[in-house]
């Protein structure tokens, strides 16, 4: 659990954090998300003790970092993958960090083995993808065994087989009852990613909440219908007061369900070939609940460039 309340972080005349609370429970994947420069890796680096709140504070299981026993053991992250030593194996780089926190060294084969990468354990890691170095950073994440996990930008970067790997891995420590806590701006990916959002824009918050009611809230659901009689129903729909969009071949209807189109059809005696509720994407959620208050218009692409 990672609670944050009126956390606040001023750089000169930046305020890259404002007056921020927001909770990640235990058992879930959470998504952190908002633009470039929202501040989601400042909130990160605050909750891991490597930068002091100007105000407010963030604590994990009820503590500030600083007063964890043993920081490893309880908090787990992946800042940047590219921070190993590029002559070290992995193998060696996990042994050194094992050693530095009092871990056992079979947890070293452990965790190799959970992310994978044991045939390649003593090969140097300056030679790995970025795919591998973000497991190797994730091992490293695990090797206290610790119940909350906090990945920033996991996926920036990844083919589209990294990409399934660090979702389904993630899927998998929540299913193990560990809090996920991981920072995306991409938000299709978050979509598939997290069941819980914490959305910010400006170092503020947006809104926290199921990444199903953040894409209900903000997103007029309609129905498309197909049918070989589209002006029929055109018509039988437009007397029962539906509001219809002619798109091609389908019409997108608003203000009525799927079950009463389906029903008005019937008792027109008209053929459906289609009948699907459309609902929202995340991108479209996020533009409607921040309008233009977050400079988010560059922060759309699908895929962003490697950092
Ligand atoms: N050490 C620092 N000194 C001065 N300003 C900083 C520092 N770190 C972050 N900032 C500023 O704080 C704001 C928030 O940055 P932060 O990196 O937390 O955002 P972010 O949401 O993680 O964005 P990105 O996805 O681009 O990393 C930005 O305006 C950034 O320029």
């Amino acid at each position: 659990m990672i609670e944050a309340s009126g956390l606040t972080k001023r750089y000169g005349n930046t305020l890259a954090v404002s007056d921020l609370s927001f909770s990640v429970a235990a058992g879930k994947v959470t998504g952190f998300l908002g633009p470039n420069g929202a501040g989601k890796s400042t909130t990160m680096r605050m909750t891991l003790g490597l930068d002091n709140p100007t105000a407010g504070d963030v604590r994990i299981g009820g503590k500030r970092y600083h007063e964890l026993k043993d920081p490893l053991r309880t908090v787990g992250a992946l800042l940047d993958a590219k921070w190993v030593h590029p002559n070290r194996s992995a193998r060696a780089h996990l042994t050194w960090m094992a050693r530095s926190n009092r871990i056992p060294k079979r947890r070293v084969d452990e965790v190799l083995e959970l992310v994978g990468l044991t045939a390649v354990a003593d090969k140097r890691a300056g030679g790995f993808s970025l795919g591998m170095s973000q497991r190797l950073g994730i091992a490293a994440a695990l090797l206290g065994d610790p119940e909350v996990l906090l990945f920033d930008e996991p996926v920036n970067g990844l083919d589209p087989e990294g990409i399934l790997w660090i979702r389904q891995f993630m899927h998998r420590l929540a299913g193990e009852g560990r809090t996920v806590f991981v920072s995306s701006h991409l938000l299709s990916e978050m979509a598939l990613t997290a069941t819980e959002l914490v959305v910010i824009g400006k170092g503020q918050l947006i809104s926290q909440s199921s990444t199903e009611e953040f894409v209900a809230r903000a997103s007029d659901n309609t129905v498309k219908v197909r049918s070989p009689q589209l002006p029929a129903l055109h018509q039988q729909l437009v007397q029962a007061s539906a509001q219809v969009a002619d798109a091609g071949e389908a019409l997108i209807v608003s203000g009525m369900d799927s079950a009463k189109i389906g029903e008005i059809a019937a008792a027109a005696g008209l053929v459906l070939h289609e009948l699907s509720p459309q609902t929202g994407s995340l991108e479209q959620a996020f533009m409607q609940i921040t309008g233009d208050s977050v400079e988010y218009h560059t922060g759309l692409a699908e895929q962003a460039p490697a950092r």
